[in-house]
């Protein structure tokens, strides 16, 4: 059911320790200073063309507010699975709630890792019935992260709006428009240790959908790797930093100057990993 090892061979070879690959780092403190916002902008520009890709620090997201995510996050994914499947997806084509990453086709592998997906945004069309109500502070702790995640998203657009040479209002319209505000959706990770990491997939090879994505590590586990030149390249998190990328809709609204990246995640053979990403 979860041995992928042809698959994961035909998908192409992981590079080694010794080729360097760091993802480009932006750091969103410069773009509040007159003097460094310039080459700063460039910076991200450069990244979100080249590589889909960058980590952010000094993010100025609330540490307080992403810890609670974080302990929330794995309080849980460490329940045991009857209290988890109390929010199990449901046959109704909403894809919210608890289960297997992503619902695939009958027949196909399945990867190696659990998740909950849930509309966070605009608040007005959220159904709270999939959201955990256990731990009882999940769903506060959520709500407050995607209030950030959306402030964060509304500056990092204007910041490429500057690098793209298009007014503001254009590139945040495209995401921000009307009284309804940015759709906005949030999948939380889990991807057990595997005792035989290469044989399995943790979620299978893709791109983003949507606008743009803030990737959370809640841990140091590393397992998420991009794809370039045919080859994989696996990402090194920096402590405190966001991992952000381009998703499709981007792509397309920049005419493919910035690039909607493949991507995918292989499991620790030691350690389990857990991730929130907003979309
Ligand atoms: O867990 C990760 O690192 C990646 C998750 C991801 O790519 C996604 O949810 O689209
Ligand atoms: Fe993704």
């Amino acid at each position: 059911m979860f041995i992928r090892t042809d698959e994961v061979e035909a998908a192409g070879a992981v590079v080694g320790e010794d080729e360097a690959f760091e993802l480009p780092v932006v750091d969103r403190a410069k773009f509040l200073d007159p003097e460094l916002s310039a080459s700063e902008t460039a910076k991200l520009g450069s990244a979100c063309r080249d590589r889909g890709f960058f980590q952010l620090t000094s993010h100025g997201v609330d540490e307080a507010v992403i810890q609670r995510m974080k302990e929330s996050a794995t309080e849980f994914f460490s329940l045991p699975l009857e209290s988890k499947n109390a929010i199990a997806f449901r046959q109704d084509n909403t894809f919210q709630g608890f289960g297997h990453q992503y619902n695939r086709r009958p027949g196909d592998k399945m990867d190696w890792g659990e998740c909950v997906l849930l509309l966070t945004q605009p608040v007005q069309d959220r159904n709270m019935e999939p959201w955990p109500a256990i731990p009882p502070a999940f769903r506060e702790a959520l709500d407050n992260y995607s209030v950030e995640v959306t402030e964060l998203a509304r500056r990092l657009l204007g910041y490429m709006a500057s690098d793209l040479g298009v007014s503001h209002e254009a590139l945040l319209g495209a995401f921000f428009s009307g009284n309804a505000g940015k759709a906005q959706s949030v999948a939380i990770h889990r991807y057990p240790p595997c005792r035989h990491p290469e044989k399995v997939v943790g979620l299978t090879p893709h791109t983003d959908g949507l606008g743009l994505t803030v990737l959370l590590h809640v841990d140091d586990t590393p397992g998420l790797q991009v794809k370039r030149g045919g080859r994989w390249f696996p990402v090194r998190p920096l402590p405190g930093a966001f991992v952000i990328n381009v998703g499709d809709i981007l792509d397309v609204l920049t005419n493919g100057a910035y690039g909607s990246a493949e991507h995918r995640v292989m499991p620790n053979a030691e350690k389990g990993r857990t991730s929130v990403v907003i979309f």
